[in-house]
């Protein structure tokens, strides 16, 4: 366990469902709760501080005012407010846990975390997808395919909020895992930017291990290390509530491989899950996989 660290969790839930179409993202933090995540950090040894959720709109109360970034105006305010709460819990010492919510909610984790940093971080983004649109480059409008567009400070007229410190990462230290559907703007953006990218057929060829030891090295310095795990970074077959599958994703393994190698790096200051939909899954497996990475991620061993 790391002694920069201290061994205090707040969790921090953000039950946004406006970046994408689908309802039920929004009960992710409770599904995630339920699956016992509490006393799972607890048996490992965590103070764990429960901070409630953020508050979200549901979409049914809202009119869309541009379909090129749906609800953005909503979801900036959820992630000023979620931020604040991130911010605070840094200050307290506390490593933060952030349950989503789709992954819109990314933008206010990184923003937190970088007003409590004073500077932009580092962040290992665990996901089928690169979620580095824009709204003017994005083919659905729906803002959880943008939030590391955002995090970066690309499209700053699109993204700019009072409660919100942009940018929040440093491009140099972003590292993709698990990436297995891009959008051809994407796709152009990583060819020219210095962003480590770790595709399932990398990971593939080269193993997860070396994958995210080097994912690792590359999102490590000054400010935070953060980790943000989508989980339809999994293959559906293991986690099959979440909104935007993809086949041909992690194996329950290789996720849990992932994790402990982060865990065993001590860079990682805070944690975020999100992609969790109870509605699309079965019997809650993909938030009981969600706890079981998280406590993996924040240092639980077999041995
Ligand atoms: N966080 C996610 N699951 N993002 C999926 C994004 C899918 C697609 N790239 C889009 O922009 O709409
Ligand atoms: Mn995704
Ligand atoms: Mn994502």
């Amino acid at each position: 366990m790391s002694s920069e660290h201290a061994k205090a969790v707040s969790i921090i839930g953000a039950p946004l469902d406006l970046g994408q179409t689908r309802r039920g993202v929004d009960m992710g933090p409770s599904a995630i709760r339920y699956a016992g995540l509490e006393e799972r950090l607890a048996e490992i040894g965590y103070a764990v501080t429960e901070r409630g959720n953020v508050a979200a709109p549901e979409p049914e109360a809202l009119t869309v005012r541009d379909a090129r970034a749906r609800y953005l105006p909503e979801i900036l305010d959820a992630c000023a407010a979620l931020a604040a709460l991130v911010e605070g819990a840094v200050r307290e010492g506390a490593r933060p846990l952030v349950l989503g919510g789709d992954h819109a909610i990314a933008l206010g984790t990184l923003a937190g975390l970088a007003a409590a940093a004073g500077q932009p971080g580092g962040v290992i983004w665990i996901d089928a997808h690169g979620d580095l649109n824009t709204p003017e480059t994005s083919p659905s409008g729906n803002v959880h395919g943008m939030p590391l567009a955002a995090a970066l400070g690309r499209a700053p007229e699109w993204f700019r909020h009072d409660g919100l410190a942009l940018p929040a990462v440093t491009p140099s230290r972003v590292a993709l895992v698990g990436i297995r559907s891009l959008d051809p703007a994407e796709r152009a953006y990583l060819r020219d930017a210095d962003i480590r990218v770790f595709t399932m057929s990398d990971i593939d060829r080269i193993g997860i291990e070396r994958a995210v030891r080097e994912a690792l090295d590359h999102v490590a310095g000054p400010g935070f290390v953060h980790a943000s795990l989508d989980l339809d970074s999994l293959d559906p077959e293991v986690a099959p509530g979440v909104g935007t599958p993809v086949r041909g994703g992690l194996t329950y393994r290789e996720a849990h491989l992932a994790c402990e190698l982060i865990a065993e790096s001590e860079l990682l200051g805070s944690l975020e899950v999100v992609e969790a939909n109870p509605i699309l899954d079965r019997e809650n497996t993909t938030a009981l996989t969600a706890v079981e990475l998280v406590a993996s991620a924040l240092g639980k061993t077999i041995l």
